[in-house]
């Protein structure tokens, strides 16, 4: 099966792009991000998207970029938090070596907390986190192969318990 060597998925915040990085580093790889494909490609930031055309054209911008993706890349990709909410998406993804990063709702708000750049958490963080996981925490384990908690690990830590799931070693 050609495509990414590791693709991660999980909630905003958890550390798909500050791990994802990491691994690509350690590999010796490419890492790609499709929420910086989409920002690069509408020459617009993700927060903009959103008020601008609204979540559903967000959504079939990340369909798009998530196919692309995945027929392009050989190194590291990580997804957007709402990526496999797609059902064309998650069928895309069930070839290929996703690792899901999970962490508790504290973790989350002390991650994104503050962080006026992902819309959806923009109000009351803690309700609103809580809500995307009961709606999502099912697509996150149907898509992955392997699940890596993140609570009280640094980047690095998760990045190495990252290759120990999938038995990769470094380059
Ligand atoms: N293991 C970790 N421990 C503490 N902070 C982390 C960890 N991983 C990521 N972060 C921090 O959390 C924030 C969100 O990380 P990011 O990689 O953008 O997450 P995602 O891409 O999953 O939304 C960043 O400020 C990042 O530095
Ligand atoms: O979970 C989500 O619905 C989203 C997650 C964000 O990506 P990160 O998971 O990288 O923060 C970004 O795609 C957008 O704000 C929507
Ligand atoms: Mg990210």
């Amino acid at each position: 099966m050609t495509g990414p060597q590791i693709v991660l998925v999980g909630p905003m915040g958890v550390g798909k792009s500050t791990v994802g990085a990491l691994l690509a580093e350690r590999l010796g790889t490419a890492f790609r991000d499709t929420d910086a494909d989409i920002v690069a490609a509408q020459g617009r930031e993700i927060a903009e998207i959103f008020v601008d055309e609204g979540e559903p054209r967000f959504r079939e911008l990340e369909r798009e970029a998530v196919r692309t993706a995945l027929a392009e890349h050989a190194g590291i990709l990580a997804l957007g938090g709402g990526a496999i909410l797609d059902d064309s998406s998650r069928a895309l993804l069930a070839p290929h070596p996703v690792v899901y990063l999970s962490m508790d709702v504290e973790e989350a708000v002390k991650r994104t907390g503050l962080n006026q750049a992902r819309p959806l958490l923009s109000v009351n963080p803690r309700k609103q986190w809580r809500e995307l996981m009961n709606a999502r925490r099912h697509l996150y384990a149907e898509v992955a192969r392997a699940v890596v908690a993140t609570d009280d690990r640094t980047p690095e830590e998760v990045a190495q318990a990252v290759l120990d799931a999938l038995e990769l070693k470094e380059a």
